[in-house]
């Protein structure tokens, strides 16, 4: 099916956030995280930035892949926004088509393109020297649908309670359910 956007997902343009202070993709709680920053586009899309510094590093002057992986990923699960829903990785296909250095931003572009029941099929490509720039990774990815209960489930106790005692926290989770 169609991916359709959440009536209450953000506007174009409109930076989306990160969704726990905590995360290593887009938190700003992780000194050496990517802080990845998203802002909805058209439809079910968004764009991202990512910089590459020293502490990404896998070859000399190189982003590890690892790391280039998980900025996709990032951008990827950024999509549960425009969705209004809460989904997690479940399959992450990645080429790497040309390294990308330190200093470097990559520049990502992600987008829904079908739902069927929980799964959520989505697609990236980060590219390099600008928004318009060569392709230098890119990703087919498989999101699946779970409720908040996921997360109490499988996250350390530690962790969870103090996620739920931070009412910024707690408003994030909310905006993205679709029946809160
Ligand atoms: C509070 C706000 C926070 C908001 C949180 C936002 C976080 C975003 C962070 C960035 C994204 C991440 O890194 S998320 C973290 C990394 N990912 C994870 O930790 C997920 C670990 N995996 C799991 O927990 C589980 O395997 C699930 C939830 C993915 C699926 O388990 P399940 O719920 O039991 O469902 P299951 O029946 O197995 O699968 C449902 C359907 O998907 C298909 N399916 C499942 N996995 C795959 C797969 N790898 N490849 C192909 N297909 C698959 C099944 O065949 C099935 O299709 P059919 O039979 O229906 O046709």
């Amino acid at each position: 099916m169609e991916p359709v956007r959440h009536p209450d997902a953000p506007a174009p343009g409109e930076l989306l956030g990160a969704h726990y202070d905590g995360c290593f993709g887009c938190g700003g709680g992780q000194p050496h995280g990517l802080r990845l920053a998203a802002r909805a586009g058209e439809g079910v899309s968004l764009t991202a930035e990512f910089t590459v510094r020293p502490a990404h590093q896998g070859a000399p002057g190189l982003a590890h892949g690892g790391v280039l992986a998980a900025a996709l990923d990032e951008a990827l699960g950024s999509l549960n926004w425009l969705l209004g829903t809460i989904a997690v990785t479940g399959r992450l296909e990645t080429d790497f088509i040309s390294p990308v250095p330190v200093g470097a931003t990559l520049h990502l572009e992600a987008e829904v393109t079908a739902v069927a029941g929980r799964k959520i099929y989505s697609t990236a490509t980060g590219r390099i020297g600008g928004p318009d720039g060569p392709v230098a990774v890119r990703a087919e990815a498989l999101f699946v649908e779970v409720k908040v209960d996921h997360f109490i489930d499988h996250g350390r106790e530690e962790e969870i309670r103090a996620a739920m005692n931070d009412p910024v926290q707690v408003r994030r989770a909310r905006a993205f359910e679709v029946n809160p």
